[in-house]
């Protein structure tokens, strides 16, 4: 039987991002290159600052047209100044960045919000789950804070203050953004956040983060999502937290908030940037963007669906053309797009392993090999190319 292929767009974007997609498509070529049952096809197009210094905005038509019809998404991010030079290859990928700053009209960061809204990925899974004893010694909480945390943050993309009406200059005096929530909207994310639980055996216990001392849009959020896992999914648990207090829990008492962790976009835009404090760096965390509950291969109903996959940082400005960007956030989302837009389970467990037997220190069978994120010495390039060659004898 001849290889089932996939279409995947790469947009590499700015900054940092070329130089951590080049290690994520390397992994992905690998995984083509080994599999008999799959061939993935990768193509680059122009997205964030790069797309506007070519074409006048960060989104052209044409990327767009690509991604619409692609099987799943892996981008970077945006930076400033050198990237079109790097978007010519995979040495270099993610978005937005001083070049194109806040007071610019036309933004990179205008393509990202316009993407995931175009392709309606109103669900952002962020895991936090990654920390290891070996990372331990990496993270700035005390190890018996950060050992065993295991979180998902399931943040609503494509609503909320990022998407409600603004006025962007006015009069120069005043400028204003809203925060605006439907019923529809906060169920079918609650949706997300429960068939993700459900997921786990036994299932998982939901914290849903919200201002409802203060916000008309969290009291419908927290109706909602009461009344919804009440009559939908009465065999969860859910509590409800204010982000504020939420945003302390983060990094006093993290595993008070195992489970899955549903909120709003900027609320969980924050949080999970917090979270990343646990493993030990912002470097570290995968994201996807999906239009519903990610499918799970085990499920017979398994459907692939596309979705963007990107860690949960930005461009780096301050490390961009260093070399020593942590890639490890970037092949995660890698891994995380083989399970869930390809049903590729096996491989992407493989992934994982890889990544984490490169990054464990060699008492605990690993190779300690790091970014300076992490206290390492390690450039991306050198990660990238140890998780390659031991993810060959795990493929
Ligand atoms: N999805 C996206 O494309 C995102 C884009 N951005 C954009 O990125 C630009 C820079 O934003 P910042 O606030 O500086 O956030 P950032 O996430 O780019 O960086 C925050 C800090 O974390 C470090 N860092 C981030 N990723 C790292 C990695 N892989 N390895 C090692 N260190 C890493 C950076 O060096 C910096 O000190 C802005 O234009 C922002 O809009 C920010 C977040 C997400
Ligand atoms: C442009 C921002 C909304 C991107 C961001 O910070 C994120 O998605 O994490
Ligand atoms: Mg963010």
């Amino acid at each position: 039987m001849s290889p089932k292929s996939y279409r995947i767009v790469v947009l590499p974007g700015d900054g940092i991002g070329p130089d951590v997609i080049a290690q994520a498509t390397r992994v992905l070529e690998l995984v083509s290159e080994t599999s008999t049952s799959v061939k993935l096809i990768l193509e680059s197009h122009d997205f964030g600052g790069c797309a506007i210094d070519k074409h006048g905005e960060p989104l052209p038509a044409s990327t767009l047209a690509a991604c619409q019809q692609a099987d799943a998404i892996l981008l970077g991010e945006q930076n400033p100044g050198q990237l079109c030079d790097h978007i010519t290859d995979w040495n270099t990928g993610s978005v937005g960045g001083p070049k194109w700053g806040p007071e610019a009209k036309v933004r990179p960061e205008q393509g990202l919000l316009g993407i995931r809204k175009a392709l309606g990925l109103y669900a952002n899974v962020r895991p936090a789950n990654f920390a290891s004893d070996s990372l331990l010694s990496y993270t700035p909480l005390k190890p018996e804070i950060a050992r065993g945390v295991d979180m998902i943050v399931i943040r609503e993309l494509i609503g909320g203050l990022y998407f409600g009406p603004r006025q962007e200059q006015g009069d120069g005096d005043t400028a204003y953004d809203t925060m605006v929530y439907s019923v529809g909207e906060v169920e079918r994310i609650t949706r997300v956040a429960a068939q993700i639980a459900l997921a786990a055996n036994p299932p998982l216990p939901i914290h849903s983060i919200d201002k409802a001392n203060v916000l008309a849009s969290s009291r419908l959020w927290r109706r909602v999502v009461t009344e919804t896992l009440a009559k939908e999914y009465p065999q969860l648990t859910v509590d409800h937290h204010l982000v504020d207090s939420a945003a302390m829990i983060i990094v006093a008492n993290p595993k008070k908030l195992n489970g899955v962790v549903l909120t709003e976009n900027m609320f969980g835009d924050i949080l999970s940037d917090e979270t990343s404090v646990i493993p030990g760096s912002l470097g570290l965390l995968p994201s996807a963007s999906l239009a519903g509950a990610p499918a799970l291969v085990s499920d017979p109903s398994f459907k692939p669906t596309s979705g963007i996959y990107e860690p949960i940082h930005g461009s780096a400005p301050d490390i961009a053309g260093k070399g020593i960007a942590n890639p490890i956030g970037t092949i995660l989302s890698a891994a995380m797009l083989l399970r869930y837009s390809l049903g590729l389970e096996k491989e992407a467990q493989a992934v994982e392993a890889a990544v984490r037997k490169v990054l464990d220190e060699p008492s605990a069978g690993g190779y300690g090999i790091r970014t300076a994120d992490l206290q390492g010495k390690a450039t991306t390039v050198q990660v990238g190319d140890k998780i390659v060659e031991v993810l060959k004898s795990l493929l």
